[in-house]
């Protein structure tokens, strides 16, 4: 205040200066949006301020010229620090309500980033539970992995085991390296499923595919570090692991910054991807070997084979004592009949009784000494003329019903049935009416002879023979009509139809045993397939018309009733 000229000054500090005093005790103001607004804020105080300055000097002024008594001076200062102090704490309310204001934006500003951290927090603690079940899921998946391959080298092991015997351990199939690894002893632990040294790169992407899983949750670990969660308890839980995981992850530069984008279902697909290359491979291998064990145990069949059919050739070779009585003779099967000690010079179909291949040992052919002969099979025709025309005359004194050819059928069937239960159709004399009929032989077979062309074997002309029986012949030599016993009259068929059918199925070995004596007069004929060239080597009119004849004979020969001199055949 300065009483000069008689004029009282009043000394007011700057509202500004006032202001700026008042708030540099308080922190900075942060903003420059406040800053401005406090600043206009004084501005207009000093305005204000000024203003009423300038009334209140006008004042003085006037009053100084009417009157200038030291009470009145007082009691106007008085008013004026009055007024002044209440411009002022107005001023002070007006700032703390706008200050309040922004505290509670400030409030709401903390509060919204909390609540974003905490959403922040809930999602990296859910990729990384994510992130466990994923890595749960893949050791499970390798955990049935490695039972899948455990089941097939053990499946492998057997097969071997069960190729090689007891006997030739020493001769021990050995798998590829890689079944040798310890695939076996893993546990479960993506650490441990790697190949051995010197395997192919899978090992290697392994380790890498690896490495990336376990980077990719440390990422999520050190990203929940930062949020100060709970990764702190994951992190002491791994200890130096972690630590060095963490260095090898930094300092592997871009490849792995790269990889930080990586999703684990990413990572996941990759080592699908993986394992089903190597899943393939080892198949592979599995097949292989399979193959491998198979053709081993073809060999094994192959001698055991071998043994066999030896063991039979010398069987053979010992006479056997009869259970009835040790002088009996062992009954030879009728082909055997057939053949005849060969010579060097006898011709013929040299038989064999069989061939077999065997691994590593040459072929074997066991040759009979026995030889399919001309004359050794006519003999044959001959005594089976007999037959034919016996049955026949037994035939004759049944009577001819027109349909007993279905009857015949059921009884032939169920006779062919029985006969095949023994072996009668292993026997190629032997063919069957009825083929769908013929069930394997119950009991173990002879090895007959193989005397004729394999394609021979199947050629089966009864079909034709029952319709030529049944239509043609029967009625030409069979009374019709209905005696009733069809049970004689069917069993009398089946003897004439098998005599008859083995009688003509003979000529295939007629045919095989003439070709053999002269192979190169047939094989144009057989090249070129010229059956009527070929009938005329294998046919001769002369022998046919001698065979009619001597038929004929036996007919009216065996028809008669045999007469023996001096004897009453039956008295009187
Ligand atoms: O005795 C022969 O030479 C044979 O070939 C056998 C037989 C026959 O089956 O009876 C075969 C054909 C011939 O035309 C003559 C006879």
């Amino acid at each position: 205040m300065d009483g000069g000229e008689g004029c009282m000054r009043i000394r007011l500090p700057s509202p500004r200066r006032a202001m700026s005093r008042w708030f540099t005790s308080k922190e900075k103001v942060k903003g420059k949006k406040k800053k401005a607004m406090v600043e206009s804020r004084m501005r207009d105080y000093d305005d204000s301020v000024r203003i009423r300055n300038f009334s209140e000097d006008d004042h003085h002024r006037v009053g100084q010229s009417t009157d200038s008594s030291p009470s009145t001076n007082d009691s106007e200062l008085k008013g004026r620090e009055f007024l002044f102090n209440i411009g002022v704490s107005c001023y002070l309310l007006h700032l703390i309500a706008t200050g309040r204001e922004e505290v509670h934006k400030i409030l709401d500003l903390r509060n919204d980033l909390e609540k974003l951290l905490e959403c922040q927090n809930d999602e990296m603690k859910r990729k990384h539970q994510e992130f466990i079940k994923i890595r749960d899921n893949i050791e499970k998946l390798l955990e049935f992995h490695n039972d899948e391959l455990r089941r097939k080298q053990e499946q492998c092991e057997t097969s071997s085991e069960v190729v090689d015997g007891p006997e030739s351990s020493s001769d021990h199939y050995h798998f590829p390296q890689f079944l040798d690894t310890s695939l076996i002893e893993r546990e479960g632990s993506l650490k441990h499923y790697v190949y051995k040294e010197g395997d192919e790169d899978f090992g290697g992407e392994m380790d890498q595919l690896e490495a990336e899983l376990e980077a990719e949750f440390e990422l999520l670990q050190i990203g929940q570090d930062h949020e100060g969660n709970y990764s702190k308890q994951l992190v002491s839980e791994k200890g130096e692991d972690l630590e060095e995981m963490r260095f090898r992850y930094m300092s592997s530069g871009p490849v792995l910054e790269e990889q930080q984008g990586v999703c684990p279902y990413e990572l996941e697909r990759r080592l699908h991807e993986l394992m089903e290359i190597r899943q393939e491979e080892e198949i592979n291998e599995l097949q292989s070997a399979l193959e491998d064990a198979k053709k081993r145990l073809h060999v094994k069949e192959a001698e055991a084979s071998w043994w066999k059919d030896t063991a039979y050739i010398v069987s053979e070779h010992i006479p056997k004592p009869s259970r009835i009585t040790s002088n009996s003779q062992t009954r030879c099967y009728p082909l055997s009949r057939l053949l005849k000690k060969s010579t060097s010079r006898s011709k013929g179909v040299r038989v064999r009784s069989r061939s077999v291949s065997s691994g590593n040992m040459s072929s074997v052919v066991v040759e009979s000494d026995v030889q399919l002969s001309l004359d050794s099979i006519r003999e044959s025709l001959i005594r089976q003329e007999d037959t034919i025309v016996f049955s026949l005359i037994e035939r004759a004194n049944c009577l001819d019903s027109g349909n007993s050819s279905s009857l015949t059928e059921f009884f032939v069937r169920e006779i062919e049935t029985i006969q095949a239960k023994v072996g009668r159709y292993d026997n190629p004399e032997e063919n069957p009416f009825f083929l769908d009929n013929i069930p394997q032989s119950v009991f173990p077979t002879h090895k007959y002879p193989q005397a004729l062309y394999p394609k021979a074997s199947s050629v089966n002309i009864n079909k034709r023979l029952w319709d030529v029986y049944f239509k043609e012949l029967l009625p030409s030599f069979v009374k019709p009509g209905d005696d009733g016993n069809y049970a004689s009259t069917a069993a009398s068929d089946l003897a004439c139809l098998q005599a008859i059918s083995r009688r003509i199925h003979y000529g295939k070995f007629v045919a095989e045993v003439k070709f053999s004596d002269a192979p190169h007069d047939y094989e144009p004929a057989i090249c070129s397939k010229d059956t009527e060239a070929l009938m005329k080597l294998l046919t001769f009119e002369k022998v046919e018309e001698m065979v009619k004849k001597r038929v004929e004979k036996k007919a009216e020969t065996f028809g008669q009733e045999t007469i023996i001199k001096d004897i009453e055949t039956f008295p009187k």
